[in-house]
């Protein structure tokens, strides 16, 4: 069935998404390994969310960054569509962060920048994620992240309210309640959820984690507490990032040059943190 589709072989299975199974793959003539996602137009119809899978082919298929997950091609058969994507060797870096409990800040902080650059990158193309969380990012071979799931990416700007499922973890204010003027959001939503990020990988749970309707209230009012053995830099990046105002929210440039990122990311640290982490394996 599923083991010979034509041009490519089709291997284990990785695992499942929502709307999803995702198998290891070779494109038969070139032996290119990639992950194939096979997605039912059945389960879409029923989750109606046909046009976000769309919307998710049309933006990423566009797309070519060394973190964010390439999207090469599709295609579709009667019941199904087949997405051919890059495969990360590491797979998903929530659970790299549940089993680690939580991130030595170099690692955060190298993160940190490689999502950093891929915001900039997706902001130059008015793209805005607006699904940045640990499930959304895949680890590559290399230790590199990859942003993936683009389901809930769109051009900005846009006004359009979207019925949220899943956590409420990683929603801006003005997701939740949007203010008189700017009833438009922008891709300053990321910046809120790359301080979310931060704060995750280095405490190991979110900044407003609590039942639904306390997050909401505390997201509105962006009450949180950093940890004592969270860095100064670190926390001084946080708590730029998770502003309630968007324009007065730091931008990825300045992420980017932020003392925290420079100290963790400059080569000879690298290197130094490298060792360390190839005398874990
Ligand atoms: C729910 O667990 C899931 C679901 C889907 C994929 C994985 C998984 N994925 C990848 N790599 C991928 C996935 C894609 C779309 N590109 N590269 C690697 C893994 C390695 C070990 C375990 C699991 C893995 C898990």
């Amino acid at each position: 069935k599923l083991f010979h589709l034509g041009m490519f072989e089709i291997g284990k299975p990785l695992g499942k998404g929502k709307f999803g199974r995702v198998y290891l793959a070779k494109h038969r003539s070139s032996g290119f390994i990639c992950a194939l996602k096979v997605l039912h137009k059945s389960e879409l119809q029923m989750g109606k969310v046909e046009k976000q899978v769309r919307r998710e082919i049309e933006i990423q298929s566009n797309l070519a960054h060394p973190n964010i997950l390439r999207l090469y091609g599709h295609f579709h058969d009667a019941k199904r569509i087949f997405l051919i994507l890059e495969f990360a060797g590491k797979g998903e870096l929530y659970k790299h962060l549940r089993k680690e409990v939580r991130f030595p800040e170099w690692k955060a902080a190298q993160y940190i920048a490689q999502m950093a650059a891929a915001l900039k990158y997706l902001h130059k193309k008015h793209v805005m994620h607006r699904d940045i969380k640990p499930e959304n990012i895949l680890v590559g071979i290399h230790g590199e992240i990859k942003i993936s799931d683009f389901g809930w990416s769109v051009h900005a700007p846009n006004n359009r309210r979207k019925t949220m499922c899943g956590t409420l973890d990683y929603l801006p204010p003005e997701m939740i309640k949007p203010t008189g003027n700017d009833s438009f959001y922008s891709e300053k939503v990321d910046l809120w959820s790359l301080g979310v990020l931060t704060y995750e990988f280095l405490c190991g749970e979110a900044p407003f984690e609590d039942e639904p309707l306390k997050t909401q209230k505390r997201i509105v009012r962006c009450e949180m507490t950093v940890p004592g053995y969270v860095s100064a830099e670190a926390k001084d990046l946080i708590k730029k990032l998770l502003v309630v105002d968007p324009e007065k929210r730091i931008s990825l440039e300045d992420v980017e040059r932020h003392p925290w990122i420079i100290k963790h990311c400059v080569k000879g640290e690298r290197a130094t943190n490298r060792s360390a982490e190839l005398a874990k394996m």
